[in-house]
């Protein structure tokens, strides 16, 4: 992302929410991007893939892949697929696993007679095991670690070879949690994926993250290794995130 900016509509003025982010995702790599709750990371996120509230768009900047500026609606779903915060609002409740499972193939062009193997494969990766029986459910028949396990499934089914993941743990117990973010560090290393992502748990971003973008009030203050973002926090406000999680978790990072 080459210094996008991304502007609400109030009356007749612009009111500027992402001010010229910058940022790079490379692939079976981890980048996570933190910052207070409202500093525009979700906004960023969306921003680059066309995908922003009503009254909201992108003023300036633009996305490149591998050097070469990419329009959003060739990103999405094709480039980069992404996982969300709350996998039970993600599901349409009337549908089945196996109706989901067409219905992203068929957004991605790529729903054919081999549907079924290829979803009980992504079922399998992502360590859903019987995914025949899973075919069958519909997300109020699942739990919330199924339904994110699912969830990644699908994002996995357009190959797409990078991953935003908008808080992807948030609503998830902490046994869970932990169960998905060692699936995603996985599914980086193995399938080479490049991953963003966003979090504002700086236990997430020591376990997981090879790298870090800090952003505040809309703007990105700081991008360092996850070593050096914990040892030499260069912004006040990394300094404080770092704090924050020190003091409730002094034995991690
Ligand atoms: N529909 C909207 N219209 C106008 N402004 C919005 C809208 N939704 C969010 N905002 C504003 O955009 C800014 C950035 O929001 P964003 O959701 O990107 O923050 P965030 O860093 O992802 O926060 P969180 O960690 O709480 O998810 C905030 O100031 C928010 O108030």
């Amino acid at each position: 992302m080459e210094d996008l900016r991304i502007a609400a509509r109030h009356g007749d003025h612009d009111h500027v929410l992402v001010d010229g982010a910058s940022l790079t995702i490379r692939r079976g790599r981890i980048l996570a991007l933190v910052g207070a709750s409202g500093c525009g990371k979700s906004m960023t996120c969306g921003g680059a893939q066309g995908v922003l509230p009503p009254g909201v768009r992108v003023t300036a900047g633009r996305v490149l892949h591998d050097g070469r500026p990419i329009a959003s609606e060739k990103l999405r779903g094709h480039l980069v697929a992404t996982i969300l915060q709350n996998p039970r609002s993600a599901f349409n409740p009337v549908l089945t696993m196996a109706d989901h499972a067409r219905e992203t193939l068929r957004a991605v062009g790529k729903l054919d007679s081999g549907w079924r193997g290829r979803t009980l494969e992504a079922f399998a990766t992502v360590g859903l095991e019987d995914g025949d029986a899973v075919l069958q459910l519909h997300p109020f028949e699942m739990s919330g670690g199924m339904l994110q396990r699912a969830m990644i499934a699908l994002a996995l089914l357009s190959d797409a070879p990078f991953l935003f993941a908008d808080e992807p743990t948030t609503d998830l117990d902490l046994i869970v949690q932990a169960r998905i973010l060692d699936l995603l560090d996985d599914l980086a290393r193995r399938r080479n994926l490049g991953v963003l992502m966003i979090t504002h748990d700086m236990g997430v971003v020591a376990r997981l993250a090879d790298e870090v973008t800090v952003m505040e009030n809309g703007r990105i203050i700081e991008t360092a290794p996850t070593r050096e973002i914990f040892d030499n926090p260069k912004r006040a406000a990394t300094r404080e995130l770092v704090e924050a999680h020190m003091a409730l978790y002094p034995e991690v990072a």
